[in-house]
């Protein structure tokens, strides 16, 4: 056990900014301190236990991508112990020749095939130092991508719920870091190999020598590998500690420069507080990175006392031996360039061991967020699915978020029919979008069932179901990409079809959008990017509806899709989805407007995670003092339009109340 691992765990300071912005410290719980403290006390030994099969995992992924390259790195490195060993020799044999007995000239004619060989040495070194820097930098880079995709595309398939833990998603972002670790560590491990290779020719050496220099040499060498480990591991827990109060730094950030926060931050002011706040919290991140490099400082002196301690050592037994006549003066003349020679190859393993140490524990985090991914993943395969819509039917259904304290849907039991508008209706946070996302697959029910064409959505093939849907959700996602693959990345398993790109524009009333752009479908619809151009958000919102259209899935769920549409597009957006049906989509509708689902041929009413109402329009506005009524009336009393009911197929009519969106000041009641 080291001194580390005995000492109580560290309090940090907590910023105000940390308190005012983030509510508290952002720092790990007792999760982590449960989690990651069994790694933080492992002994030396079982670090070192744990260092190969580090390498041997980044050297299985290089051996994977490029055999000759690692065969050729390998090489070379081995090669170079070869020659350093055998310079040492040639170095032996030239000091030798030089130090016998008789004429000068003789002596140098006698060093002269010797002096010969440790310059052909040290110029094969050199090259073969130079076939490995190459080979490594055509390792690096593919070893680097291979692992980052690997890691990503385990992470893009984590099942929802697990990626909204706050455990997981640490683990995710020390993951990250563990994908620059893969390529640093190639470089850590051949200056790991080459400084091992080298203290092994010179050990080799000193051996042939005399012995004891070998046990010496440890003398010198040990101290600044446990220092070397000491540190990496201080170093590994701070960026463990302080993971999130960085990623809370870098939201602070981004957020200074963002289009979309840029008007708050200058009319608000906004921008000066977060300033500040950044400063304060980097300041203390600098506190800790202060006492780190202090830290560093003193384990590295103590380190170097140590092993300086062992040097004079080896000179003192090397004195020993020449004084007592028990070794010549040319092998001391050798041992002393060997113990120099392993002296700088020292140097190399303490700063790249160090290094290793802590890349390999980012690693380690990587294999553990590339293990958990994998874990939690949306299972592969499963009873397949019936195509098209058949029916979706919801058997006491409860769902609860993890880590919430209340449940979001309790007991729910609902039939979606096929080929319908079907509608969920309720005030904010009543569970409308949390059903549809049950419904989606997103979510599996913590209790209850949830049944898909028949087949139990756990054992369902969830691939299968989310082909059969598509999404336009409140706050779909505005891809900082071009026109086009806005729409197509709603199918973007086929190549784009632009046909059905302009189809689904037309349908959604992207088409004039479109048309008003300066590159029209190769617009970048991001501002700060070549080509980039900004459009609004009602424009956005008609390319969303596209995207979802273009994937032409049978059940479409939109929720709120019209919120940022003026009265008329609104309109014609919520009578195209009507005509959806027509080929026998399924619409599941969850909108605020309730004049639009006054058209709908079903309407399920949510109050607090339950179902309180079932029922057409007519029905649910004949049941007097009912939950869709008094709604209902509300919001046309808002508008003074009355609670009359609007024709079939009639245009949205205004807000309510209770709506999340900001409505159109100027939308209106019913049109035709
Ligand atoms: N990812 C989440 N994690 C934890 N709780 C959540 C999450 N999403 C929603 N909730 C909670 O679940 C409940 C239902 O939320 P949901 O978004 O389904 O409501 P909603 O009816 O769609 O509301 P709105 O009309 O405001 O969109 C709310 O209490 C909400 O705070």
């Amino acid at each position: 056990m080291t001194p580390f691992a005995r000492r109580p765990p560290r309090t940090f300071p907590v910023s105000e900014s940390e308190l005012l912005l983030f509510g508290g410290a952002l720092r790990p719980d007792k999760a982590f301190v449960t989690h990651e403290r069994p790694l933080l006390r492992l002994s030396f030994w079982a670090m070192a236990r744990q260092l190969p099969a580090m390498v041997a995992t980044v050297a299985r992924a290089a051996w994977r991508e490029d055999p000759r390259a690692l065969c050729t790195l390998l090489g070379a490195e081995l090669g170079q112990g070869l020659t350093r060993a055998f310079g040492l020799v040639a170095a032996n044999r030239a000091l030798t020749a030089l130090f016998t007995a008789g004429p000068t000239p003789a002596r140098l004619r006698e060093a002269l095939p010797s002096l010969l060989a440790v310059t052909s040495v040290a110029a094969a070194t050199a090259l073969l130092s130079a076939v490995s820097l190459a080979a490594a930098g055509q390792l690096e880079p593919k070893v680097e991508r291979v692992c980052t995709a690997r890691f990503y595309r385990g992470a893009v398939r984590v099942e929802l719920a697990v990626l909204e833990d706050k455990d997981f998603h640490r683990l995710l972002d020390a993951g990250r870091f563990g994908t620059d670790s893969v390529r640093l560590m190639i470089g850590s491990s051949v200056t790991v190999v080459n400084a091992l290779v080298g203290l092994a020719a010179s050990a080799g050496v000193l051996a042939l020598l005399h012995p004891s220099l070998v046990f010496m040499l440890v003398l010198v060498a040990a101290p600044k590998g446990w220092g070397a480990v000491v540190t990496a591991r201080r170093q590994y827990a701070s960026r463990h500690a302080w993971i999130e109060h960085r990623r809370a730094i870098s939201v602070i950030t981004s957020t200074l420069t963002g289009h979309d926060t840029a008007a708050e931050i200058r009319v608000h002011g906004a921008g000066r507080m977060l300033v500040g706040a950044y400063d304060d919290m980097a300041a203390t991140v600098e506190k800790e990175q202060q006492r780190l490099a202090r830290a560093e400082a003193v384990t590295c002196s103590a380190a170097s006392a140590l092993s300086g301690g062992g040097a004079l050592a080896v000179y003192g037994v090397l004195w020993l031996l020449l004084a007592s006549g028990g070794m010549p003066l040319a092998v001391a003349g050798t041992a002393v360039i060997a113990v120099r020679a392993a002296g700088a190859s020292l140097t190399a393993l303490v700063t790249q061991t160090n290094r290793l140490y802590e890349e390999a524990m980012y690693l380690g985090d990587l294999e553990r967020a590339c293990a958990e991914a994998e874990r939690h993943a949306i299972p592969a395969g499963g009873t397949p699915l019936p195509c098209g819509v058949k029916e979706i039917r919801l058997e006491k259904v409860t769902f609860v978020y993890p880590g919430a304290p209340a449940a979001a849907l309790s007991d729910v039991s609902l039939t979606v029919p096929p080929g319908k508008v079907v509608a969920l209706v309720g005030a904010n946070g009543s569970g409308k979008t949390t059903l549809s996302k049950l419904v989606a697959g997103l979510y599996l029910p913590t209790s209850g069932h949830l049944y898909w064409n028949g087949v139990e959505i756990r054992d369902a093939d969830r691939d299968q179901l989310f082909d059969h849907v598509s999404v336009l959700s409140q706050d779909f996602p505005r891809w900082p990409m071009t026109a086009r693959a806005n729409v197509h990345i709603g199918r973007p398993g086929t190549p784009p079809d632009q046909a059905r790109i302009e189809r689904a524009a037309a349908e959604s009333g992207a088409t004039g959008v479109v048309a008003s752009l300066p590159h029209q479908w190769d617009s970048l619809v991001v501002k700060g990017f070549e080509r980039g151009t900004q459009i609004s958000g009602g424009q956005w919102q008609r390319l969303g509806s596209a995207r979802a259209r273009y994937r032409r899935a049978p059940l479409l769920i939109v929720d709120e899709p019209t919120s940022a549409l003026d009265p008329r597009a609104e309109a014609e957006a919520f009578q195209s989805l009507r005509t959806l049906t027509d080929d026998g989509t399924t619409v599941l509708l969850i909108t605020h407007r309730l004049a639009a689902t006054a058209t709908a041929d079903l309407i399920y009413v949510l109050d607090h995670g339950r179902v309180v109402g079932k029922g057409t329009h007519e029905e649910l506005m004949a049941v007097e003092g009912g939950l869709y009524r008094s709604m209902y009336e509300l919001q046309a009393a808002q508008y003074g339009a009355g609670a009359q009911q609007p024709a079939a197929g009639a245009a949205p009519g205004p807000a309510p109340a209770t709506a999340r969106r900001t409505s159109s000041p100027h939308a209106q009641p019913a049109q035709t």
